[in-house]
């Protein structure tokens, strides 16, 4: 791995309620992208308060840039976009980004001109100087960015930064943490808004009452299973289970009507779960030996919202509901 940016070993809260997260060990490198998923009440803005040094961890270590969190030395590296901001609505985005920018040691031109760049980088520009009350949600949260974003940190926290922004707002977000990467800031997100961390991230961690349950890099935890998905025509259930015997792979019915013997007159999409891509075209024989017609053929790519759901499916999380 490139330098280690943070870095948390076992770190842990606990609020006396049995809530908070346990154990936790993670390393992110410089430049990388790393989301932090979970259900809701997982544990996962406890653990980037503890990060950022706003709540004191009950167990383990954990660093930024090798200093220990909390620290004044870890702080400087580090921007933040909390999840539930309130911005003083009496102030314009200018002067809520100046007093930012003051709390950060910024003065004099260095921080104005910070600050005219940062408006326009994250789309504020020549509102900046209307008063935050008149902001819309998303106007408020582009102006959460550029506070995290005021003193050009290492590494920058953002607790869901898009979920108030429309379509656009949420393109120009991503694009803006993908410049953040290629000028080599390490960017960790935690988002519910799995399809902006599966093209931004490199690495994910699922978090379940607390705890990783899973984590790795986004290929491998997608790329778990091979799955390959198939049209014909002419298709019965009796096909169905005589291939599923033969081949001795799970190969399911995913659309159509599977009640009947008769075959299907509509064209049928199954869905085979393969050991590898090449076993395809031998699937793809056999359909056509039997007199079935295939119509398409394609590959099924595992998406992280399908992976979210299916390893914590079964699984008790105990979220908000209890
Ligand atoms: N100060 C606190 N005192 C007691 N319990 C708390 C405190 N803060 C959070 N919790 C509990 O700890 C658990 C984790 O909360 P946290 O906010 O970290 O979850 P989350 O994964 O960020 O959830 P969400 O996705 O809904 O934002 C929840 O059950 C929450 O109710």
């Amino acid at each position: 791995m490139t330098e280690v940016v943070v870095e948390a070993n076992g770190l842990t809260k606990d609020y006396g309620n049995g809530r908070g997260c346990r154990e936790i060990t993670i390393k992110v490198g410089r430049g990388e992208a790393f989301g932090f998923l979970g259900p809701n009440g997982a544990g996962k803005s406890t653990f980037v308060k503890m990060l950022v040094g706003l709540i004191h961890p009950s167990g383990g270590t954990a660093t930024i840039l090798g200093e220990p969190i909390g620290s004044l030395e870890a702080r400087r590296h580090i921007g933040y976009l909390p999840e539930l901001y309130r911005y003083q609505e009496w102030l314009s985005g200018e002067e809520v980004l100046q007093l930012h920018a003051q709390l950060c040691g910024m003065r004099g031109s260095v921080a104005k001109r910070s600050i005219k760049l940062l408006l326009e980088e994250v789309g504020i520009g020549l509102r900046g100087r209307d008063r935050v009350k008149h902001y819309s949600k998303g106007m408020q949260q582009r102006l959460g960015l550029a506070c995290a974003m005021v003193n050009d940190p290492q590494v920058i926290f953002l607790d869901e930064p898009a979920s108030a922004l429309d379509p656009i707002g949420r393109n120009e977000v991503r694009l803006m943490l993908q410049s953040l990467r290629a000028r080599g800031k390490t960017v960790f997100l935690n988002s519910h808004l799995l399809e902006d961390v599966e093209i931004l991230c490199d690495k994910v961690a699922l978090l379940n009452n607390g705890q990783i349950l899973q984590s790795g890099t986004v290929a491998e935890v997608l790329q778990e299973k091979i799955r390959w998905r198939f049209r014909v025509g002419g298709f019965t259930p009796f096909f169905l289970t005589w291939l599923t015997q033969f081949t001795g792979l799970s190969i399911t019915q995913v659309s159509g009507n599977g009640g009947t013997e008769q075959p299907n007159e509509e064209a049928v999409w199954l869905e085979a779960e393969l050991e590898d891509d090449e076993q395809i075209g031998w699937l793809n024989s056999l359909v056509i030996e039997h007199g079935l017609t295939l119509y398409e053929v394609h590959k099924v790519k595992t998406r992280l919202d399908e992976w979210f759901v299916s390893a914590l499916s079964g699984i008790s999380h105990r979220g908000e509901r209890i």
